[in-house]
């Protein structure tokens, strides 16, 4: 796959078909259109080629929101990659962009740039200055420019009925199971390994603190959870609190891992945690010693999971 920091520095000989979204998540929906992307260009001899945007329009639009996102931008490239298609441009989306004219986008990134003679998108798909046109503009600026709009019906959408938005939903209410199925991978977290209190190897309890580099990252809500990771090749089963320690007085969220049967230094490593299932709340305990009891719940209560799996 060939990536591009925008559509201006796009360079192919080839015509293209052309799908464009945000992809957040790039769940099972996603894919599915994906499929057909790539299928169609092979099928008419094209390109396949993905349009998409970052920074999230939200991010821009609507600064004071403080939009989550289930993939970081180094995710969600990797997945689309892992799609087989042509090229992915990753188009910057700033408040110059969202100005453009709906014939400016389509003449200038889509046909001048992109060189698109196919476009796979959705039936509710809105594009240019304020969301302004739409598919049936869009169809008709294809009579102008020579391209063809093959539109995703609804009834294909709703079939799937997966949304970003509903695995958000999911992980904000721990739900790791409805987001994990609707993804169709494991939703995962990336960090830094940075030194914590140093309180957890006293109860018996190390763990690998994870500091995130993206502050748009999603995390999934406070709480206890079963996770695997891959630690030099290896998977590595563990047990991830999310929260800000209230029993140790803790003030700033933290995501640390405990590692079943694992005893390795960590500090500097780059880790990846893929959550598998919810357990239970942050509580506040009355001594180090019941959250160490509580602690060994946890464990025993992931070990039985995990071996219930098998
Ligand atoms: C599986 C697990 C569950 C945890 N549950 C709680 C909890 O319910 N309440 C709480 O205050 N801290 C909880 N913690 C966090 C501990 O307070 C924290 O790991 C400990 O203070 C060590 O912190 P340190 O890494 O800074 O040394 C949990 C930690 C783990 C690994
Ligand atoms: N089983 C394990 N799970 C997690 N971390 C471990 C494990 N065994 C050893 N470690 C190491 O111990 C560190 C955590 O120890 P801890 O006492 O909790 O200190 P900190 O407060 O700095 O996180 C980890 O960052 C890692 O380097």
């Amino acid at each position: 796959m060939k990536k591009f920091s925008a559509a201006s520095t796009y360079k192919n000989d080839r015509q293209s078909v052309v799908t464009i979204g945000t992809f957040d998540g790039v769940h099972i929906g996603h894919k599915a259109i994906l499929k057909r992307l790539v299928e169609t260009a092979q099928k008419e001899n094209l390109d396949s080629t993905v349009l998409t945007f970052f920074p999230h329009p939200r991010m821009v639009l609507q600064q004071n929101v403080d939009i989550k996102l289930l993939n970081t931008i180094t995710e969600r490239t990797l997945l689309l990659e892992n799609t087989g298609l042509d090229n992915l441009v990753i188009h910057p989306f700033t408040h110059a962009f969202s100005r453009l004219t709906a014939l400016e986008y389509v003449r200038d990134i889509l046909v001048n740039s992109l060189k698109a003679k196919k476009i796979i998108i959705g039936y509710d798909h809105r594009f240019g200055r304020n969301r302004n046109a739409n598919i049936e503009d869009l169809k008709e600026f294809g009579q102008t420019y020579n391209f063809e709009v093959v539109e995703i019906s609804a009834k294909e959408i709703d079939d799937v009925a997966v949304s970003s938005t509903k695995i958000r939903k999911a992980l904000d209410a721990g739900d790791i199971e409805t987001a994990n199925t609707y993804l169709g991978y494991n939703f995962m977290i990336t960090g830094e390994v940075i030194k914590g209190k140093a309180i957890g190897r006293t109860i018996n309890y190390p763990t690998a603190n994870l500091k995130l580099k993206e502050k748009y990252k999603l995390v999934p809500k406070n709480g206890v959870y079963i996770v695997q990771s891959y630690i030099e090749g290896k998977k590595i089963f563990g047990i991830t609190s999310i929260g800000t320690n209230p029993t140790v007085g803790g003030k700033e969220k933290t995501i640390e891992t405990h590692f079943l049967n694992f005893n390795q230094d960590l500090y500097g490593t780059d880790i990846t945690v893929e959550f598998l299932k919810f357990i239970r709340n942050e509580e506040t305990f009355d001594s180090l010693e019941a959250l160490r009891k509580e602690i060994l719940k946890d464990e025993n209560f992931a070990l039985q999971y995990l071996k219930a799996r098998e």
